[in-house]
């Protein structure tokens, strides 16, 4: 049986349940519960804090896992990423005081809180900038208001926590963080499974099926607008000049799309959503 650990809290843990049950899995019923057997995938989840998944899929006790790229790296864990899972998008930044600090230089034997010290760390190691690195657990943008440090490295996504506290990012990107599939095996087919539909779930999340009739003679041009993955399915229509065109678009450029098609000849435009797939 499969052991994959899930994040049992904070910003990752929804979407990671949502694809784990969009691809065919058990769920939690219990939300308290921390594991659930899913006999009919051979597969059983554990529900772990998403700073501990590392650990666990790194010393071999679960097999596979979904946590964030910052929180792998900062594990120091021998897990690897198999894929990133592109929800839960970060990037993670050195902030300070609004025009206090102006590069990473300028860092050099300040106090810099963060609740990630092994990325940090080695990412300060690595530049060659020796700081006084105070390690918290969390809401680390406080701690220049409050005296114990005078920059702090953190996740940054809107940014409006660091606004909110008086602070501004500067220096190098640390990283760019999103969710990932982490294991230390390579030898267990399960793991390419569950890779394969999770795979599945964000291309339904970020594609969307678009059918079409088209002049014959526009077909290069209309597949030049929409190449889909492979190639555009085309069919014969009754009327021997038109033919009907399937193809995969990007959710985000169906309209864009639409659009263009129609001023190219296209007509009788339809979309669907895409419920499941294997690419
Ligand atoms: N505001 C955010 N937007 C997007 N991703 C985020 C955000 N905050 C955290 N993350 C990402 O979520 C992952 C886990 O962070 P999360 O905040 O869920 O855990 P935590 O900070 O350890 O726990 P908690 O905040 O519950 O104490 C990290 O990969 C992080 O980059
Ligand atoms: O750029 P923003 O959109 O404002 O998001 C970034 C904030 O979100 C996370 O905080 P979280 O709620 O996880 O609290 P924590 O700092 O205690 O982990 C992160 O640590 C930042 O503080
Ligand atoms: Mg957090």
């Amino acid at each position: 049986m499969l052991r994959v650990a899930v994040p049992n809290k904070g910003s990752l843990s929804e979407t990671a349940a949502e694809m784990l049950s969009e691809a065919g899995y058990a769920g939690r019923r219990d939300p308290r519960a921390l594991n659930v057997a899913d006999p009919r995938n051979d597969v059983e989840f554990f529900y772990l804090r998403p700073r501990d998944i590392a650990t666990y899929v790194g010393s071999g006790a679960l097999d596979v896992g979904i946590t964030g790229r910052d929180l792998l790296l900062d594990s120091g864990s021998s897990a690897v990423e198999i894929a990133s899972l592109d929800f839960g998008s970060s990037t993670f930044r050195f902030a300070g005081p609004s025009g206090r600090f102006g590069s990473l230089d300028d860092l050099a034997g300040h106090r810099v809180a963060t609740s990630y010290p092994g990325l940090v760390g080695g990412f300060l190691a690595k530049a060659g900038v020796s700081v006084d690195l105070v390690s918290l657990d969390g809401a680390v943008e406080s701690a220049v208001r409050l005296g114990v440090a005078d920059a702090v490295a953190d996740v940054v996504s809107t940014g409006s926590t660091l606004r909110a506290q008086g602070l501004e990012i500067f220096g190098p990107v640390i990283l760019e963080s999103s969710a990932v599939l982490i294991s230390a095996r390579d030898d267990l087919p399960g793991i390419a499974i569950l890779h394969r539909r999770l795979q599945g779930v964000l291309v339904a999340r970020q594609y969307v099926l678009m059918d079409y009739d088209l002049p014959l003679a526009l077909l290069e041009a209309a597949s030049a607008i929409t190449p889909g993955l492979e190639s555009p399915t085309v069919s014969p229509l009754r009327d021997r000049d038109w033919v009907a065109v399937r193809v995969m678009v990007p959710r985000q450029d169906t309209n864009q799309v639409m659009d263009a098609l129609y001023d190219l000849g296209a007509r009788a435009i339809l979309v669907s959503p895409i419920h499941a797939a294997r690419i």
